[in-house]
C-alpha cells in the first residue's frame, strides 16, 4: 500500500508500569480509531528513563505484560505497531533498550536493540550513562511490512547518519525513531536531526517521543514529528500528551529520488575508512 495514515502516541510516562501499559493500550486504540495503519510509541514508554529502574521494569520476550499488550493491540486493530522501546532482558541476563515490531496479526516481525548507547556529560545540562545498565545491540533493523519497508532505530541512534544510510541502502523508505530527547539537546538538535536524516536519505522520518512529565527525573522534550522526504515537517506535537497523525505517500519517496537522484550519485569508493 503506497498511501496510509501513521499515528504517533506521544504518551506521558509515570512510575507505575501497569498504568503506562494501560495508557499505551488506550492511545494505540485512539491512533487506530483515527485511521492509522502504522502506529508508533515512544522510547521507554513503560518505564521512567532512569538507569536504576531499567532492570526492574525489564521483560523477556515473549513473556511480560508490555510485550503481550503490544501483540494484542496490533492484532486487535490490524495495524503495524512499532512498539517504542522497553527494557528487554535477554537469556544471558543482559538488558537492552529494545523496540518490538508487530504485524497486523500480532506476530513479531523484528526487534531493534538500540545500537548506540547514550553516554554523555553535557556541562550544565544532561548527564546520562546508559552503558551502566544497558548493553548495545549490534544489528541494523530493516523490516518489510505490508505498508512498505521500514528502518527502525532508537533515539541517540538518530545522530549517526551512517546507520540511517545503511537502513536506506537496505531498502528502507521510512525511518522510525522511538526517542526521548531532553530539555537541553531537544530544542537544539531534535528537529534538525529528523530533518537531516530525511533530506540525507530522501525518506520519511518519524520521531516518537514521550510527553513531558514535570515530575520525572529526566524530563522529555516531546515534539514527536513526521517529516517527509523533502524534509518538510508534516506534523509536530508540543510537549503535551497527544496522538499526532500524518499521511505517508511512498510515491513522494520515488519522486524525490528520481528528481534529485543523490543516492545514485554516491561515490562510496571515496568514503571508506
Ligand atoms: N534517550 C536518548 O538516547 C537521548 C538522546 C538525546 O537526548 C540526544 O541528544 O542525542
Amino acid at each position: 500500500m503506497s498511501t496510509f495514515t501513521v499515528g504517533i502516541c506521544q504518551q506521558g510516562v509515570v512510575p507505575d508500569k501497569q498504568a503506562n501499559i494501560n495508557k499505551a493500550r488506550r492511545m494505540i486504540g485512539e491512533a487506530a480509531a483515527g485511521g492509522s495503519r502504522l502506529v508508533v510509541l515512544p522510547e521507554m514508554f513503560n518505564c521512567p528513563y532512569q538507569s536504576d529502574l531499567f532492570a526492574r521494569y525489564a521483560e523477556c520476550y515473549p513473556d511480560g505484560p508490555t510485550i503481550t499488550m503490544l501483540a494484542e493491540c496490533a492484532a486487535e486493530h490490524k495495524i503495524i505497531l512499532i512498539g517504542g522501546s522497553i527494557p528487554e532482558r535477554d537469556d544471558d541476563g543482559k538488558i537492552y533498550n529494545t523496540c518490538f515490531i508487530f504485524d497486523e496479526d500480532g506476530k513479531l516481525l523484528a526487534r531493534h536493540r538500540k545500537t548506540h548507547l547514550f553516554d554523555v556529560n553535557i556541562k550544565g545540562g544532561t548527564v546520562f550513562q546508559e552503558s551502566q545498565t544497558l548493553a548495545a545491540g549490534s544489528d541494523v533493523t530493516v523490516v518489510k511490512t505490508s505498508l512498505g519497508t521500514i528502518g527502525v532505530a532508537i533515539c541517540y541512534d538518530v545522530r549517526f547518519p551512517e546507520l540511517a544510510r545503511t537502513m536506506v541502502l537496505k531498502g528502507a523508505d521510512i525511518l522510525v525513531y522511538p526517542a526521548l530527547f531532553g530539555p537541553v539537546t531537544g530544542p537544539a538538535h531534535w528537529e534538525l536531526l529528523l530533518r537531516s536524516r530525511a533530506v540525507d536519505n530522501q525518506a520519511f522520518v518519524i520521531g516518537a517521543a514521550p510527553a513531558l512529565n514535570a515530575a520525572a527525573e529526566y524530563k522529555a522534550y516531546g515534539h514527536s514529528a513526521i517529516v517527509d522526504p523533502w524534509a518538510r515537517i508534516m506534523a509536530m506535537a508540543d510537549e503535551a500528551e497527544t496522538v499526532i497523525f500524518g499521511t505517508i505517500d511512498l510515491q513522494i519517496v520515488d519522486r524525490v529520488r528520481e528528481e534529485l537522484p543523490l543516492l545514485k550519485h554516491r561515490r562510496p569508493e571515496l568514503y571508506e575508512g
